[in-house]
């Protein structure tokens, strides 16, 4: 996959060199840029906001140094998907992050101010796909952290990432896993720590019997934290003897 990322702040993307994903770029699985949209502002200040038209706080960022940093860095023709993090944008999932992980190539727009004039997504809607994106009900001072939210958000998924494929499959949300339930409680060494035990079941070696209790853990929580999602998953008898007890 090839990420490029523009920001007026590219310090913010240091953790693109670190952890699995930095691996992942040092196999060459990732193909990463950081690109500063300084870089394509001409004036003496590398000026890149200007007042808003029609009044109003803040400042707005200017299109000119938009508009040459995506012709720069999409050619006419390419295969890039442009995504722009801004509160008012569609809600990033755990199912859009896998359409992003089958993408060849994610250009990120890192908005900052009070967002970034709207001709430039207007123009590049002309030449490349376009998606608005939110992270979240709540407001940013900028695109970089949501950008650093959906990047890890969407490598992981990407084959030998993880360095166990399988760990994306079991994570809450996975598609055809356990649909749409929260992740129960997990647990390692040592058994006992602090006179609190590791549940039994999860050292018998029964492996149905430790299936079936996570998924009831799964269950609870689901209930307990998110009820909302409980009817998006197919349960069966004992799923909803677990809900009712
Ligand atoms: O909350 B956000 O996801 C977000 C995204 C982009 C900008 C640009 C200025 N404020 C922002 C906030």
């Amino acid at each position: 996959m090839k990420l490029d990322i523009v920001t007026i702040f590219p310090d913010y993307f240091a953790p693109l060199d670190v952890s699995l994903l930095g691996k992942a770029r040092q196999r060459g699985d990732v193909d990463a840029h950081v690109h500063d949209l300084r870089g394509w502002a001409h004036d003496r200040h590398r000026t890149v906001d200007d007042t808003p038209y029609g009044g109003g706080p803040g400042m707005v960022m200017k299109p000119e140094p938009w508009g040459e940093a995506l012709d720069a860095i999409v050619p006419p023709g390419s295969s890039a998907r442009l995504v722009v993090p801004t509160p008012s944008g569609r809600p990033f999932t755990q199912e859009l992050a896998g359409a992003y992980a089958a993408e060849p190539w994610l250009v990120f727009a890192c908005g900052r101010y009070e967002g970034i004039d709207a001709r430039v997504i207007e123009d590049a809607r002309s030449r490349m796909p376009v998606d608005e994106v939110s992270i979240g009900d709540y407001v940013l001072a900028g695109g970089e952290s949501a950008v650093l939210v959906m990047v890890e958000a969407v490598t992981r998924l990407l084959p030998g990432v993880l360095g166990n494929a399988g760990s994306a499959a079991d994570d809450s949300f996975a598609p055809g896993r356990m649909e749409a339930l929260l992740e129960g409680p997990v647990y390692t060494k040592p058994p006992d720590w602090r006179g609190r035990p590791v549940p039994p079941v999860l050292m018998s070696g029964n492996h149905g019997a430790i299936a079936r209790w996570r998924r009831d853990e799964a269950l609870r929580r689901t209930a307990a934290i998110r009820p909302e999602l409980i009817a998006r998953n197919a349960l069966d008898d004992a799923d909803r003897r677990t809900l009712s007890e």
